[in-house]
């Protein structure tokens, strides 16, 4: 079997996925993308199949994996790095349509039976959000996400420090002490707030605090996560084994958030985990993507001893409408009970892409915001 063709789709709301296909017609699924920069994923995409991927054998995923990453002599970051995850992603899917096993089978097999998982709520800027919290809990999850600030200045007033704390308290007293609530500072924050900010927060419990300072600043972790002891999350922007050395050796995160479509894909995401293991930290995928980037996802988090929870974009809407269901034959595969997906029992990874869906979607044009301060200056989104 060989690698014979691959095509790419941008589909709305900010998502790009790839299709491959074998000599005997088999087809895998990957969502190589990075947000916002999506064009500049596809061009490293179509480089790694022009200049090395059509022709090959499909099922040696670890040495392509390693020809791609190693073999280009320049290595790492987002691009490259999503690139790479998209076509791993469908690597993995062919092989496990192949020899006919979920690709969780394949990783060793299932640890749990379920994945639990958690919803995002409110915008960047979220005014109500006891209101959104207090809709999703209904709606059946038991774990919440929200931002914890909108831009800060670099060292801000005992108001703005004094709004994050009314947003949480807000949701706190919405859900009540049965449902997690992660807080994402977003890297918005420096290192005097988010010292300020997570002791201010810790009387309402966060699951975690999550990328509370940047993650170019991860060696000012171990001085933030001092101030509290709220578990430290981090790594929807660290990109492989070597990126997140560093955080498991000083100790100071108990949550590493890869991300399926951004860190090497589902090879490189496992190896981190079992990394994150032996340091005793808990696995939680980045997700705010789509279903084939969801599906990768639930295949480690099956088979991870430490996977946490699963971030996933069920039903939200970003600005142009879509949702992740929009682009699968059989949408129930991510139907969520008591706040859990049950795993998928489809080979591979285990969805069906609905290609009509993925040709007929609007070609997105999703672009971060660029946030600036009060004096004009760039600020973090
Ligand atoms: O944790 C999250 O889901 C967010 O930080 C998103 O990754 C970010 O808004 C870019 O998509
Ligand atoms: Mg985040």
């Amino acid at each position: 079997m060989r690698i014979t063709d691959y095509e790419l789709f941008h589909a709305a709301p900010r998502w790009l996925f790839l299709k491959v296909t074998t000599s005997d017609g088999t087809v895998g699924w990957g969502e190589p993308v990075v947000e916002g920069r999506a064009k500049t994923v596809e061009a490293a995409v179509e480089e790694l199949f022009e200049s090395y991927l059509l022709g090959e054998d499909p099922t040696r995923i670890e040495d392509h994996w390693q020809a791609m990453y190693r073999g280009g002599f320049y290595r790492g970051g987002p691009v490259l790095m999503s690139a790479i995850a998209g076509v791993d992603q469908a690597l993995w899917d062919i092989k496990g349509q192949t020899l006919g096993a979920p690709v969780y089978e394949l990783l060793g097999g299932p640890a749990r039976d379920r994945v639990r998982v958690y919803q995002w709520i409110g915008g960047d800027r979220p005014d109500d959000v006891g209101e959104a919290a207090t809709e999703k809990v209904e709606a059946g999850f038991t774990a919440l996400k929200m931002n914890a600030t909108p831009e800060m200045r670099r060292v801000d007033n005992p108001k703005a420090v004094e709004e994050a704390v009314e947003r949480i308290a807000a949701v706190r007293e919405a859900v009540g002490d049965e449902v997690d609530i992660g807080v994402d500072f977003h890297g918005r924050v420096s290192k005097p707030m988010a010292k300020q900010l997570v002791a201010a927060l810790e009387p309402y419990d966060p699951f975690f605090v999550e990328e509370p300072v940047l993650p170019e600043h991860n060696d000012a972790l171990p001085e933030v996560a001092a101030k509290t002891t709220t578990p430290i999350a981090t790594g929807e922007r660290m990109y492989s084994r070597w990126d997140f050395k560093e955080v498991f050796e000083q100790g100071s995160v108990d949550v590493i958030q890869p991300d399926l479509s951004h860190a090497g894909g589902i090879t490189e995401v496992n190896k981190i985990a079992s990394m994150a293991e032996a340091y005793d930290v808990a696995l939680a995928p980045h997700c705010p993507l789509g279903p084939v980037a969801l599906a990768s996802c639930v295949q480690v988090d099956a088979a991870a001893p430490n996977a946490l929870i699963q971030e996933q974009s069920l039903d939200i809407h970003y600005n142009e409408g879509s949702d992740v269901l929009d682009y699968l034959e059989d949408p129930s595969v991510f139907e969520y009970e008591d706040g859990y997906v049950d795993l998928p029992e489809g080979p591979g990874l285990g969805i069906d892409v609905d290609e009509d869906a993925v040709r007929a979607a609007d070609e997105p044009d999703w672009h971060n915001p660029v946030w600036r301060h009060e004096d004009g200056g760039v600020a973090e989104w």
